[in-house]
């Protein structure tokens, strides 16, 4: 069987250790995109000491790296067509990509196109790739000169969540964030132009550099939930104290963030349907994908600059020394994209999309030309059926503003929550005594992933059996996943907690259930609880005395024999559930 891979093409990164750390032998190796680019982003690297700020890596030590190696997210993005894609393969099909979306400078009308003058500032945030980036084109099409810019903002990296104080960035996130750039650079300069990177607040920065240039616009991409939006409006302010007589410069917000443009859907955000699948068939049935926007593969000269900065260390993130410690994929998605194990079961497109290395529009086209290639089935839509979901859930997060990060989400429930920290603390550190509660919460702190059934159960159980508060779970996911989106995360936490517009009401997750259907033979919990792996299979995820007492029961389930005796945890624990059950009687 010709076997081909997923290949995004994304920032060396420290997925890579997170993909490490999977791949036991028996993993099933189906999920990919075949037939040439799925992404144009940043790449992931098959070494794992290749940057100074690399010097900190976790690799366990039973993790093979064959895995690893055969699974990387290609450079340039485009499915790569065989099993063992070397890095030069990898090149060839970033390359070929990279033609794909871009223009060449000898065709005919592009530089009819350029009718600018002076220079254009494009402030890049969650946006960091050079094709299907609008505010890249437009800077290029309206100016003689385009200066890129990232501002490393300090509320972002040295800061702490709103309201439990966990860090803003966990490590895994930052050394992300450092590839991603580090990345975008490099591409910025194969097209004649570089990266200024400046350290400190954009709307301080921005109207320094405006003043230095003489820009006359700034272009970013429009972000929707308010920490970014009142940056925007700062910048926006600062820029308009400037203006003078013969001088205003503009801050150009243009929207990219989703497969389908804000402009295009079928209805205004504020009558958003609230049902998800009402959201997809009325965008799927009225609304039309646009095409990426393809962008010159030369864009240079930059204005002169004489230091265009570094590509910040993990330790200037705020990590010091911490650690950060080909296959024919796609046509199964649909029937593995519930697994939790491997790297192979869903896309692994998550963190690129979140930090903007990749389009969605471009995994769009991709798929459709899978699709048109080679097949077309339940699974090559079902990427589309789950992009919808991101989509859904940004559009979400604007017509309930601030609602998505309240105790109450967008239905503005009064429920009544604990905020009990041993409890909080067993379910973050992977101590409740339920190996699928246990493994997962150890995959995220390990890895800064964790799989999406996974995260539904976590959710539902911390919240429905634990009657946490929600949003501890939200923050933690904020500080450690290396994909954390606010509409995303947020949007799913106030979905899986009961308070956003999830149409079934008790959304429960049994784990003895999840367990015997994703996790049957204990495989994932053995893998992450080494402990466990001695059990027979069927015991696994079902331990009894041989793992940690559960620290509570569990709401529809009859363990309550084995409940962790400490009478501190016990008292904290009848607390919780009265809340829990209080807070669940609407
Ligand atoms: C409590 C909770 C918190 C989450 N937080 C985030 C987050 O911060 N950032 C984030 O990107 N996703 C989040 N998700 C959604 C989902 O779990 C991840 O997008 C997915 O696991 C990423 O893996 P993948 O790229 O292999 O996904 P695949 O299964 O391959 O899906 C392809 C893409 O579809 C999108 N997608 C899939 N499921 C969802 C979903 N439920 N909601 C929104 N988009 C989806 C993602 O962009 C994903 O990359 C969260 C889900 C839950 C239940
Ligand atoms: N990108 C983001 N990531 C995480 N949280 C965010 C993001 N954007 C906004 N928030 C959250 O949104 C909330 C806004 O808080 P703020 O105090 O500004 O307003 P509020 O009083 O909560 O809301 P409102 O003004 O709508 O009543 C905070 O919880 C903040 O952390």
């Amino acid at each position: 069987m010709s076997t081909f891979r997923w290949s995004l093409s994304s920032p060396r990164l420290s997925l890579r250790k997170l993909l490490h750390n999977y791949n036991p032998p028996s993993l099933p190796h189906h999920l990919c995109l075949q037939g040439g680019g799925v992404a144009s982003s940043p790449k992931m690297s098959t070494s794992t000491n290749s940057d100074q700020n690399t010097n900190t890596h976790f690799i366990p030590a039973s993790a093979s790296t064959s895995m690893a190696e055969s699974y990387q997210v290609v450079p340039g993005g485009g499915l790569c067509s065989s099993s063992t894609t070397s890095p030069d393969e990898m090149d060839r099909v970033a390359e070929q990509t990279f033609q794909r979306y871009t223009i060449s400078q000898s065709s005919s009308d592009i530089n009819a196109r350029k009718s600018g003058k002076g220079v254009a500032i494009v402030w890049f945030r969650n946006d960091l790739r050079v094709l299907d980036n609008e505010a890249l084109y437009r800077a290029w099409v309206s100016s003689e000169a385009v200066l890129p810019l990232y501002c490393v903002d300090p509320r972002l990296v040295n800061a702490t969540t709103h309201y439990f104080g966990f860090p803003k960035t966990g490590a895994f996130r930052a050394r992300f964030l450092i590839e991603c750039l580090a990345d975008l650079k490099k591409k910025l300069m194969k097209m004649g132009l570089n990266l200024l990177i400046q350290h400190g607040k954009p709307e301080e920065i921005i109207p320094t550099l405006v003043k230095a240039y003489g820009a006359h616009t700034v272009y970013a991409h429009k972000e929707t939930c308010s920490e970014e939006v009142n940056v925007e409006r700062l910048v926006s302010s600062c820029l308009r104290k400037m203006e003078t007589s013969t001088n205003s410069t503009k801050l150009q917000l243009v929207w990219g963030s989703t497969m389908y443009h804000i402009d295009d859907l079928p209805f205004n955000t504020s009558c958003l349907p609230d049902v998800y699948t009402q959201f997809r068939k009325s965008v799927e049935s009225k609304s039309k994908v646009r095409g990426c926007i393809k962008i010159p593969s030369s864009l240079g000269p930059p204005p002169s600059i004489g230091d265009w900065g570094h590509v910040p260390s993990l330790d200037q993130l705020g990590h010091l020394g911490e650690k950060a410690s080909s296959y024919d994929l796609l046509r199964i998605y649909k029937e593995t994209r519930n697994g939790m194990l491997g790297p192979d079961y869903s896309t692994k497109f998550s963190p690129w999309l979140a930090s903007g290395s990749l389009s969605p529009r471009f995994i769009y086209e991709e798929v459709k030309r899978y699709e048109k290639e080679r097949l077309s089935n339940d699974s090559t839509y079902w990427v589309l059926f789950e992009l919808i979901w991101r989509d859904y859930f940004r559009f979400l997060s604007i017509k309930y503003g601030n609602s998505i990060f309240h105790l109450g989400g967008p239905r503005k429930l009064k429920l009544s929550w604990s905020q009990d920290q041993l409890l909080f603390e067993s379910w973050r550190d992977g101590r409740t005594g339920y190996p699928l509660i246990d493994a997962n919460m150890k995959e995220l702190s390990t890895t800064g992933f964790m799989s999406n059934r996974g995260r539904q159960i976590v959710c539902s159980f911390l919240v429905r059996d634990m009657g946490i508060d929600w949003r501890m779970g939200a923050e933690w996911f904020e500080t450690c996943l290396l994909d954390y989106d606010p509409c995303s995360n947020y949007g799913n936490w106030t979905y899986g907690a009961g308070v956003g517009n999830d149409p079934r009401e008790d959304r429960y997750f049994s784990i003895p259930k999840q367990a015997q259907t994703y996790d049957s033979e204990g495989s994932y919990v053995a893998y992450w609880l080494p402990e466990l792996e001695a059990l027979p299979k069927e015991k696994r995820n079902f331990p009894g005395h041989s793992y940690i007492k559960p620290v509570v029961p569990l709401k529809y389930g009859n363990n309550n024999k084995n409940i962790h005796k400490d009478p501190a945890l016990a008292e904290r624990r009848t607390r919780s559930q009265g809340n829990k059950i209080k807070g669940y009687r609407r």
